[in-house]
């Protein structure tokens, strides 16, 4: 049951391996990396309660010793001081620089724990654990790490490679519903950046994906997402060109995200699909896809329950020059001009700069219009 997929980085190059049963067996795939038995967990505390012991035992299994960090859950936690903390535990545990860092749970920790390993001692290695959806098809892979800032999200980071994936897909079993369907979110991207027929598949068997009893169907959308991330982020690894595709709704949804204080009213997830969303809506205004594809994009995301408009976000929200403003902070910024991921159909996305600021401010007001009018 198990797949591997390789992330073609030449001397960073990685496996990501996919199925169920792996935290379990992780002393088997760990040890063989490691100059001594014994490495450093960051986790959080959800997560330690539930996986943490099965990991412990399974690296005991090949005689690894391990010590813990478990850190508060949730996106808040993404912050300078709880890196310095972080760091400053690793410091205390006398991690050196041929040991392995490991990231036991969802984007957080992974983004968190990748970073405090990438400037420690000037770089340590790090494994991925990933334990939610979001993480195993997506932040677990391509070395992006960092925290948030309140100025924006992501601000603060490093590209940093881990030297393994280890995806276990019974940890999803543990996952709230909210949570699977933020993780699938990114999964969806997936298609619609660059691949018509996994979305048209998604379409047919994204039920089946997230249901707990359909194993092979997760285990496919896992390894479809981790393919065809693993191969955009072997040609462009620091995101000079191409890499930005994997972006996709994220220039709306980031803005979204620091305009709703990074809290539980929007996940990392619902974000992303709300922006997919608008990232449609602005490509058909333009006139660059059909006026039909927003509406099929809209339809899988409410067939599958998910979030898809600003009306889905509770509480207030900045009006459209506000969340202009708040995309101006977007990494993709070059002389002050946003970067926007559009599309000329589902599969056919692109990476542009050319976008009528009046065209942008349309599509938020009508996408904010559905909130008063819902
Ligand atoms: N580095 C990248 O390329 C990349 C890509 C996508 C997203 N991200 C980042 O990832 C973050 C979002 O990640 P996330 O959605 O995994 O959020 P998360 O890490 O906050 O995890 C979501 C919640 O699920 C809980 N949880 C995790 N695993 C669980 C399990 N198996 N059972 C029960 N509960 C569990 C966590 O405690 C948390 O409360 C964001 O900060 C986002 O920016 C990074
Ligand atoms: O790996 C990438 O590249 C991505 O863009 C994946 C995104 O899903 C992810 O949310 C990433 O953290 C966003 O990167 P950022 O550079 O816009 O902060
Ligand atoms: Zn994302």
């Amino acid at each position: 049951m198990r797949e591997t997929v390789d992330v073609a980085l030449g001397a960073r190059a990685y496996s990501i391996e996919i199925g169920p049963g792996l935290i379990a067996r992780g002393g088997e795939f760990i040890a063989p990396l490691l100059p001594r038995p014994r490495v450093a967990v960051v986790t959080d505390e959800t997560v330690a309660a539930r996986w943490l012991e099965p990991l412990r035992e399974g690296l005991a299994a090949s005689g690894v010793a391990m010590e813990a960090l478990a850190l508060p859950p949730g996106e808040a936690t993404k912050n300078w001081s709880d890196l310095g903390r972080t760091v400053e535990w690793l410091l205390a545990q006398k991690v050196e620089r041929a040991d392995l860092v490991v990231a036991l749970g969802g984007g957080v920790i992974g983004d968190l724990a990748g970073f405090a390993a990438a400037i420690l001692r000037r770089g340590v290695g790090f494994v991925q654990v990933p334990t939610t959806l979001l993480a195993q098809v997506d932040s677990a892979v391509g070395g992006k790490t960092g925290v948030n800032s309140p100025h924006g999200k992501n601000l603060i980071g490093a590209f940093h490679q881990p030297r393994l994936v280890l995806a276990d897909t019974d940890a999803l079993e543990t996952l709230p519903a909210r949570e699977l369907l933020s993780g699938y979110a990114e999964v969806v991207k997936y298609g619609l950046l660059g691949d018509a027929a996994f979305f048209e598949w998604l379409e047919g068997q994204g039920g089946a994906a997230l249901a707990s009893g359909d194993v092979a169907a997760r285990i496919r959308a896992v390894r479809r997402s981790c393919e065809m991330k693993a191969e955009i982020v072997a040609r462009d690894e620091t995101e000079t060109g191409d890499r930005a595709l994997l972006n996709l709704g994220h220039t709306f949804g980031h803005a979204l995200e620091a305009a709703t204080g990074y809290s539980s009213r929007l996940l990392h997830g619902e974000g992303v699909s709300i922006g997919c969303q608008l990232a449609f809506e602005l490509s058909a205004r333009l006139g660059l896809c059909s006026q039909e594809t927003p509406g099929r994009v809209a339809a899988h995301f409410e067939a599958m329950g998910m979030r898809a408009s600003l009306a889905d976000i509770p509480g207030e929200l900045p009006d459209s020059a506000g969340l202009i403003a708040l995309m101006a902070q977007d990494k993709k910024v070059k002389a002050g001009v946003p970067t926007f991921i559009l599309a000329r159909g589902i599969g056919e996305a692109f990476v542009t700069r050319d976008v009528p600021v009046e065209a942008l401010s349309d599509t938020l007001d009508a996408a904010l219009a559905t909130r008063r009018s819902g």
